[in-house]
C-alpha cells in the first residue's frame, strides 16, 4: 500500500531532512513511526500526502508512483490519503458537523448523502450527539475525535497520523489509539507518528524508529 525506495528530501536552508528511507507497508497494517523531534517523521508523512515531494527517490502509495502524478489527480490521491493532526486544524467558527462534511462538500456530493456520512463518521468516533457543537465548546480528545472523523468521512484506505495525542493525558491518548485499532480491524492502513513511547510498547504493532531522517529500527513486526 505503501512503499519508499531510496528517499531523500533536502531542505536548502537546513540540508537532509531524509536520508535514504526504504520499506513498505502492506494493505491494513498498522505502523507507528517514531524518532526524536526534528528526525524526520512529520516530513515523511508530508511526502505520502503530496503536501510535499522528495529531493530523490520513488514513492508509491496504493500502487501509484507518486512522481509521475499529474497534477490533475492530486485531489483524488489527497482523497485516498486522510490525514490527521495533532492541533486538529478545525474551522473553530464551523459546527463539528460541518467540519466533518467539509472533504465530502469538496467532492461535490450531495446533501443527503453528506449527513448520511457525516452522521456514520461522528457515530465512529463516539461523537454523534456534538454533531451542533463548535470546537470551542469541546474538550482535548472530542477535537482530535472530530479531527479523526474528518479524515475517515470520505473513507480514505490510508490513514495518517502526526502527533495525534501530543495534547493528550495518557487515558484520552490510549482511547485514540484505540479508536486507530478499529479503523486497523476493518483493512484501513495506518502510519502514526508519536512520542508515546509507552503507548507505543503496549500495543504491538510494527515500529520503525527515525534517526537523524535514516530508518534506525523496523521492528515488532507481530
Ligand atoms: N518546511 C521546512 N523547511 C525547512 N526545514 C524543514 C521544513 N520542515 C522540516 N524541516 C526540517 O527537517 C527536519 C525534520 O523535521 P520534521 O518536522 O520532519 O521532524 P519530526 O520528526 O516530525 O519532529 P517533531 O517530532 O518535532 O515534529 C528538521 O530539522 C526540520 O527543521
Amino acid at each position: 500500500m505503501i512503499r519508499f525506495e531510496h528517499v531523500f528530501k533536502r531542505y536548502p536552508e537546513r540540508g537532509e531532512a531524509l536520508s535514504d528511507i526504504g520499506f513498505e507497508m502492506s494493505p491494513g497494517e498498522m505502523v507507528f513511526l517514531t524518532g526524536h523531534s526534528g528526525a524526520g517523521k512529520s516530513t515523511l508523512l508530508r511526502l505520502i500526502g503530496l503536501l510535499e515531494r522528495p529531493s530523490r527517490g520513488k514513492i508509491f502509495v496504493n500502487g501509484r508512483n507518486l512522481a509521475s502524478m499529474p497534477r490533475r489527480q492530486i485531489p483524488f490521491h489527497r482523497r485516498q490519503v486522510g490525514m490527521i493532526f495533532q492541533d486538529h486544524r478545525l474551522l473553530p467558527d464551523r459546527s463539528v458537523f460541518d467540519n466533518v462534511a467539509l472533504p465530502l462538500v469538496v467532492m461535490g456530493l450531495g446533501h443527503k448523502e453528506i449527513g448520511r456520512r457525516v452522521r456514520a463518521a461522528l457515530d465512529q468516533v463516539g461523537l454523534l450527539k456534538r454533531e451542533r457543537a463548535t470546537p470551542v465548546a469541546l474538550s482535548g480528545g472530542e477535537q482530535q475525535r472530530v479531527g479523526i472523523a474528518r479524515a475517515v468521512v470520505a473513507r480514505p484506505p490510508v490513514l495518517l497520523a502526526d502527533e495525534p495525542t501530543g495534547n493528550l493525558d495518557p487515558d484520552l491518548s490510549r482511547e485514540i489509539f484505540v479508536l486507530f485499532e478499529r479503523f486497523h480491524y476493518v483493512g484501513v492502513t495506518l502510519l502514526i507518528a508519536t512520542h508515546d513511547l509507552n503507548l507505543v510498547s503496549s500495543m504491538r504493532h510494527r515500529t520503525i524508529t527515525l534517526d537523524e531522517g535514516r530508518v534506525v529500527d523496523d521492528s515488532g513486526d507481530w
